[in-house]
C-alpha cells in the first residue's frame, strides 16, 4: 500500500455493510478448535495479520488449520490439547490476543516455546498473566526482567489451583487463562483482583467456552471456577462481523450527517463495541437496532461525558466524532488504552490538536474540545484504529492525509477500499 492516503471529503454518507469477521472471535474460535478434539468450521472469519499470526502460531504446535478464502472459512482439526514444543518459535507481531491467549495455551503442552513480537509488543505488559499461570503450576518467565515478552514456557501440562489475575492492565489475560483452564488436570479457582477493565470481551470468552461444550462456574464476574479435564468439542462456528471495526461505519454516519447500516449485528451481539451506538445516541444520532443489523442516523452532534472503559477499541472513533460536536466531549475510565498498539490517550491527543481541537489530557482519558478544523498529516503510530478513526475527519474536512495506511492490515486490510465504496468514491 501507498505510504499514505488523502481522504476525498463527500456529502451525508448513505449505506450498506458488512464488516470482516471480529478479531476477537476468530482468536478465541482458534484457540479453542485447536484445544478441541474433532473438527471445527469457522464461517466468517477474519483474514488480517493479527488472526494469521495465531494460525501461524498453532500450526507451528502440531495444528492443521486450512482456510478457504472465498468462504472466509478456516477449517481446524483440534487436537486435543496434546502439543510439543521443542524450542518452538511463535512470533506473534503487535496483536494482543495471539500472545495473551497463545500464552496460557502453551503452559498446557510439554516442551519448550517461546513467544515473541515486534518491538512495541515487547512493550505491553504480560507480567500479571504469567504470574498467575506460576500460581497454577506453569513454569514461565519472561525473557527480560522486564515483565514483557518475550515469554519462555517449559511447559509440563498445567497442573491447576487457586490464581488470582489483575484485570486493570488488560482483560486478555483473564480470557487466555480461562480458554486454558478446562485442560488443566485439575479445577481451576480464578479470582480477579480490584478493577476489570473490557468486561464484555470476558463475557464473550465464556460464552464461546460454553459453545464448544465447556462447563464453568461464575460469580459476579469476578469469580471462576472451572472443572479440569475437561475437553472442548469441535463445531461449525458463525463468527459475527466485527463491531469495533463497525464503528468506523457508524461513525462515518455521525459525521457526514447520513445514515449507515451494519450487517450481521445486534443488540445481542457477543461483541460489547456494539455499545458504541449508545454513545453516538448520546451525542445525538439515530439509532436503529434489528435483529441482524444496526443502523446509524446522524445529526447535530452534543458533546457528552462518557466512561469507555467498557468499549476502550472505540474511543479514538468517539474522539474522531467529537471533533463535529457543537462543545466539550470527556472521555473517562481508559487508562488502560495506554498499553495498546500505541499510547491511545498521549498520542490521540497529540493528533487531535493538529486537526484543531483543543485536548485537555489526564491519566485514564482526556476532555476534546472542538475548533476550527485543519488540514493535517495524520501519523497512525502503526495503530490500525488511528489510521482508521482519523480517516473519518476526512470526509468532511479537505487536506486529511493519513500516513502509513497500511497499518490497517493488523484487523482490516482493505478499510479504506471499503470506506471509498460506502462514500461512493
Ligand atoms: O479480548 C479481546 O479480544 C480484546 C480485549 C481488549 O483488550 P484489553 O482487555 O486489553 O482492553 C481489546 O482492546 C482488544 O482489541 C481485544
Ligand atoms: C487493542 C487491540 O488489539 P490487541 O490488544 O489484540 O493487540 C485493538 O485491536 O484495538
Amino acid at each position: 500500500m501507498a505510504s499514505e492516503i488523502s481522504i476525498t471529503p463527500c456529502g451525508p454518507i448513505t449505506g450498506s455493510i458488512r464488516p470482516p469477521g471480529s478479531k476477537s472471535l476468530t482468536n478465541r474460535a482458534l484457540i479453542i478448535a485447536a484445544l478441541a478434539q474433532g473438527q471445527s468450521t469457522l464461517t466468517g472469519a477474519l483474514e488480517s495479520e493479527d488472526t494469521e499470526v495465531m494460525i501461524d502460531s498453532l500450526r507451528r504446535i502440531g495444528v492443521s488449520i486450512s482456510h478457504d478464502p472465498d468462504r472466509h472459512t478456516l477449517t481446524v482439526e483440534g487436537n486435543g490439547g496434546k502439543f510439543i514444543g521443542d524450542n518452538t518459535e511463535m512470533f506473534i507481531a503487535n496483536s494482543g490476543t495471539s500472545m495473551r491467549f497463545l500464552t496460557a495455551l502453551a503452559t498446557l503442552g510439554e516442551g519448550s516455546f517461546r513467544l515473541d513480537g515486534i518491538a512495541r509488543m515487547r512493550e505491553r505488559p504480560i507480567g500479571d498473566l504469567i504470574e498467575a499461570l506460576q500460581q497454577l503450576g506453569a513454569n514461565i518467565r519472561t525473557e527480560q526482567d522486564n515483565a514483557c515478552p518475550p515469554v519462555l514456557v517449559d511447559g509440563q501440562g498445567l497442573p491447576g489451583g487457586q490464581a488470582t489475575i489483575a484485570g486493570n492492565i488488560s482483560s486478555q489475560y483473564l480470557s487466555g487463562l480461562l480458554m486454558a483452564s478446562p485442560y488443566a488436570s485439575s479445577e481451576v479457582q480464578l479470582q480477579v483482583d480490584g478493577e476489570l477493565v473490557s468486561q464484555p470481551y470476558v463475557r464473550m470468552t465464556t460464552q464461546i467456552m460454553r459453545d464448544f461444550g465447556a462447563t464453568l462456574e461464575e460469580n459476579d464476574g469476578c469469580r471462576f471456577v472451572i472443572p479440569g479435564s475437561q475437553t472442548y468439542r469441535g463445531r461449525e462456528y458463525a463468527i459475527e462481523p466485527d463491531a469495533s471495526a463497525a464503528s468506523y461505519f457508524w461513525g462515518a454516519a455521525a459525521v457526514s450527517g447520513g445514515k449507515v447500516t451494519v450487517q450481521g449485528l445486534s443488540r445481542d451481539a457477543l461483541q460489547g463495541d456494539v455499545g458504541f451506538c449508545e454513545a453516538l445516541a448520546q451525542m445525538g444520532c439515530q439509532v436503529d437496532y434489528q435483529a441482524d443489523h444496526v443502523t446509524v442516523t446522524g445529526g447535530p452532534l452534543r458533546g457528552i461525558n462518557i466512561d469507555m472503559g467498557q468499549i476502550s477499541d472505540t474511543v479514538q472513533t468517539l474522539a474522531a466524532v467529537a471533533l463535529f460536536a457543537d462543545g466539550p466531549t470527556t472521555i473517562t475510565g481508559v487508562a488502560h488504552n495506554r498499553h495498546k498498539e500505541t499510547d491511545r490517550i498521549g498520542d490521540l491527543a497529540c493528533e487531535l490538536r493538529k486537526l484543531g481541537a483543543t485536548v485537555e489530557e489526564f491519566e485514564d482519558g482526556m476532555t476534546i474540545t472542538p475548533g476550527k478544523l485543519q488540514p493535517a498529516q495524520i501519523e497512525t503510530y502503526n495503530d490500525h484504529r488511528m489510521a482508521m478513526s482519523l480517516a473519518l475527519v476526512g470526509l468532511r474536512q479537505a487536506g486529511i492525509v493519513i500516513l502509513n495506511p497500511g497499518c490497517t492490515s493488523k484487523t482490516y486490510p482493505r478499510y479504506f477500499e471499503d470506506l471509498a465504496q460506502l462514500c461512493g468514491s
